[in-house]
């Protein structure tokens, strides 16, 4: 299987932190990732690399086959969809649901392009279904609910036929139903075979998608534990990774995590 993502010894210094310390990881062709790890782990910095938006301070970290630093990001980055709320943030209110999903075909946010292929369109609209927000069409994006944004957001990550796809805390601020609905939303993504690699970076083993098949447990910038998801979501390594003594359920493809009191 073909290596997606390869991180060998990256690093993240900023000034005197080290942010990432000597992560190595590899994502082959096929796999789904989950990313765990408590505030100020490392989540979103790992993203970043993996994203092509952040190069590493040593170390190296080779997307898709190419090398970081070697290669143009802005012909990579197309190839790599991303969700972020920080990303969200510059999606214009007024913009309707069908242009933030569209205008990723340009890797652009605000309609400035006033034709789109009929392909493109198609291609709109079956990812919009897919995600339940063909409905929201017409809709300006800062109307929608929490959660038919973060759905919106994939469709739109996923318009560019991505190779890669990471989701930056896509169930973060949604209420029971909507984490319960985007959570089936992926686990019907992971399960299609045409699917790019998914890397989803969560907080709670609750949020993990039937369907994803690794972990990578992240502890103050370095790997605590990584590998398939059986062998590394057990209560030691939750425990070790979060802190405080947990215990780890699995029951029906879903996971759940309490303190042991
Ligand atoms: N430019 C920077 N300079 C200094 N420290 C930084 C910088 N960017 C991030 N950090 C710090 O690096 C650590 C990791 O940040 P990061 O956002 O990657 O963590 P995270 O695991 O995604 O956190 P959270 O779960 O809270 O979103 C944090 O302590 C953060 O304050």
């Amino acid at each position: 299987m073909n290596v997606v993502l390869d991180l060998q010894d990256v690093s993240i210094r900023r000034g005197t932190k080290t942010i990432l310390d000597s992560v190595s990881w590899q994502v082959r062709e096929g796999e789904r990732w989950v990313v765990l790890g408590r505030n100020g782990a490392g989540k979103t910095t790992l993203l970043q690399i993996a994203a092509g938006r952040m190069h590493p301070s040593s170390g190296v970290a080779e997307l898709l086959g190419e090398r970081l630093g070697r290669v143009d990001v802005f012909e990579l980055r197309p190839r790599i969809g991303l969700a972020s709320s920080a990303l969200a943030d510059r999606i214009p209110a007024s913009e309707t649901v069908r242009d933030v999903v569209l205008t990723a075909a340009y890797g652009v946010t605000g309609r400035w392009r006033e034709s789109y292929e009929d392909l493109d369109q198609a291609r709109a609209h079956d990812l919009m279904s897919a995600f339940g927000v063909d409905g929201l069409a017409d809709r300006s994006f800062g109307t929608l609910s929490e959660g038919e944004r973060k759905r919106a957001q994939i469709a739109r990550a996923l318009m560019t036929d991505p190779e890669l796809l990471l989701l930056d805390e896509p169930a973060a601020g949604l209420d029971l139903g909507g984490r319960e609905e985007l959570v089936a939303a992926l686990a019907e993504l992971a399960r299609d075979r045409r699917s790019p690699v998914l890397v989803l970076v969560t907080h709670h083993v609750e949020e993990i998608p039937p369907g994803f098949t690794h972990v990578l447990l992240l502890t103050d910038g370095h790997v605590h534990a990584a590998g398939p998801i059986a062998e590394v979501l057990t209560a030691q390594n939750l425990t070790g990774a979060f802190g405080l003594d947990l215990v780890v359920e699995q029951s029906a493809d879903r996971w759940s995590a309490r303190a042991t009191r």
